[in-house]
């Protein structure tokens, strides 16, 4: 067997771990898919569309550090192009590979289908340099091995999305093979003067503090500095906060876990904790209109050590060159303990249980969910009041909650945790969407029952848009009820003789009592995805998102300047 362009590709994919590829078949990428197929080194996943695939190969880089989604040039690629957006907001090294035209087209003034109807067909490139890190386009073998090695680099080393484009004449043909993965893996070598100096003021600035305090942020896990961040924590002593963005990327149980800081919609206590510190280290945040509460609080001035992606700035001074990783990492070699901001005990608030025959309320609903989640769950929290139940929770040890409070595309949620279930299917997957979110990609559940993922999908069902109603109600916020828990009736059709891609379960919950019985079930069905229709009142969520939806509302009113 000649080894190909495509071949080429298959092997890097594999050598930097992804054991699994999305795709959405399309007359320009067919070749190139037989390739990825014939080089045998990961699974071929497909998905019903192809907004679909991005988001399945986002939620997959999530767990597996990157992924990757093959799609078709201009109808496949422009509607993946969604998914990359999200990936770029989300920091996640996502690559879109588009199949593409002959190569002997480009010139010919020949007017192909898919694309716009013209004779140039660059406008693609031109698009997705926009929600990329680094774009090609592959219209010989010769030059394949240096333009996938150059965009694969660039995701992984800027944990940003990247793009490339495969001639569809080109896929097969005879190239290269590839050397050792690490040239892809290496990063720039640290500036050890600026370290230093960064250091020594960092250490100057603490030393004179009394009352610190760690602020873990959103950015921080695309930083690869999760475990450097515990090491920082044990060596103060002193009390860590996180961005609502950041749930779950420092431990609950860590003895100094102090609760999720979002300015007036803090959890109870903690806009104290990091007011009355006097130093406050802010590692990797994003402040953006949502996180300051419609630009209303934000931990930033002379009080903070700002620890960002690439850069510090303490005490009137910045500092660059250098990753985020390394820094903490000699930061706590130096640094010495501040316990002081540990002196108050946390409790996490408990929801109280509710009179299991009566109607199902949001508070009952998300005490059960968390009830649920244990050391093994990932849980992902959809766009809507999913992102305060999620907030509220508490989780134990190993937990892990998946948001996208940066991009926010409902129904992200649901391809995404069908890419999630897919990398890692040791681990539970527990799945929070509104009713209004899943309406955008409720097709991707077929997937799952079609490769036997037991997703638990809480389907809560307030009839509308409630995060919107919120903000700004209209009748643009009510929208058609669907029976949710019957799709799976749907997606169990399978194909004719074959035993797979059956087991889907479907079941409505409308008090506390049928919530457990349906966790139970859901619980026992291993084959296939639970889906539980949550019947909430319109008026029912939580006084977090009222209090955040009104500050939110006044910020978009803003009068023009
Ligand atoms: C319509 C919209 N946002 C606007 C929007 C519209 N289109 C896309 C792709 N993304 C968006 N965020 C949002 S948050 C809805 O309240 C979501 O409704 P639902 O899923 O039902 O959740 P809640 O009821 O808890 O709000
Ligand atoms: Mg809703």
């Amino acid at each position: 067997m000649a080894f190909t362009v495509g071949h080429y590709l298959a092997e890097r994919l594999t050598q930097i771990g992804l054991k699994h590829h999305f795709a959405v078949a399309g007359d320009y990428n067919l070749i190139l898919l037989d390739q990825l197929i014939e080089h045998g080194g990961m699974k071929q996943i497909y998905d019903c569309n192809e907004l679909n695939c991005s988001f399945a190969a986002e939620g997959y880089a999530r767990e597996n550090g990157a992924a990757a989604a093959v799609v078709t040039f201009s109808v496949g690629a422009i509607s993946a192009m969604n998914g990359l957006g999200g990936a770029y907001a989300e920091n996640l090294p996502v690559i879109l590979i588009s199949g593409a035209p002959n190569s002997n087209d480009h010139g010919s003034g020949h007017v192909l289908h898919h694309t716009i109807g013209t004779t140039d067909y660059n406008y693609q490139m031109e698009m997705v340099k926009h929600v990329t890190c680094a774009a090609e386009s592959i219209t010989s073998a010769d030059t394949a091995p240096a333009k996938i090695d150059h965009v694969i680099r660039t995701a992984l080393r800027e944990k940003k999305p990247a793009y490339l484009e495969i001639a569809c004449n080109v896929a097969s043909q005879p190239c290269v093979r590839p050397g050792p993965v690490s040239s892809l893996l290496s990063h720039l070598k640290a500036d050890e003067v600026s370290l230093k100096a960064a250091l020594e003021e960092s250490l100057a600035f603490l030393e004179k503090a009394q009352n610190v305090v760690i602020l873990v942020g959103s950015k921080l896990r695309s930083c690869e500095a999760l475990t450097e961040t515990v090491a920082l924590a044990d060596k103060l002593g002193c009390a860590v906060t996180v961005m609502a963005a950041a749930k779950s990327f420092f431990s609950e149980a860590h003895p100094g876990f102090r609760g999720v800081y979002w300015g007036e919609v803090s959890s109870p206590g903690v806009e104290d904790v990091i007011k009355s510190a006097d130093a406050v280290i802010t590692l990797a945040p994003v402040w953006n209109d949502y996180s300051t509460v419609g630009w209303r609080d934000s931990v930033r001035g002379e009080h903070v050590l700002e620890v960002d992606p690439g850069r510090v700035t303490v005490s009137g001074k910045t500092f660059e060159g250098f990753r985020l990783k390394e820094f903490v990492a000699a930061l706590t070699e130096r640094v010495s303990s501040k316990p002081a901001s540990l002196v108050k005990p946390y409790t996490p608030v408990a929801l109280p249980v509710a009179d299991a025959a009566k109607p199902l309320t949001n508070d009952e609903m998300t005490r059960q969910i968390n009830a649920l989640v244990d050391g093994n769950t990932t849980l992902y929290a959809e766009t809507g009041d999913s992102w305060f139940n999620a907030t509220r929770m508490h989780l134990p040890e190993g937990a892990k909650v998946e948001s996208e409070m940066q991009w926010g595309h409902i129904g992200w949620s649901v391809p995404s945790i069908f890419g999630n279930a897919l990398a890692a299917p040791e681990r539970q997957h527990v799945l929070m969407v509104g009713d209004g979110s899943f309406q955008l990609t409720a097709q991707e559940v077929a997937q799952m029952v079609r490769y036997e993922l037991p997703v638990i999908i809480f389907l809560i069902n307030n009839f509308g848009y409630v995060i919107e109603i919120k903000i700004h109600d209209g009748p643009y916020n009510y929208i058609q009820n669907w029976d949710y828990a019957a799709l799976m009736q749907v997606f169990n059709q399978g194909v004719p003789g074959v035993e797979s891609g059956k087991y889907g379960l479907g079941l409505h919950a409308t008090t506390g009592e049928e919530l457990a019985d349906a966790i139970e079930k859901a619980k026992k069905n291993t084959r296939g995805p639970t889906l539980i229709e949550c019947k909430l009142d319109q008026t029912d969520c939580t006084e977090t998102l009222v209090q955040w939806g009104k500050f939110v509302a006044a910020a978009n009113s803003r009068k023009p300047a």
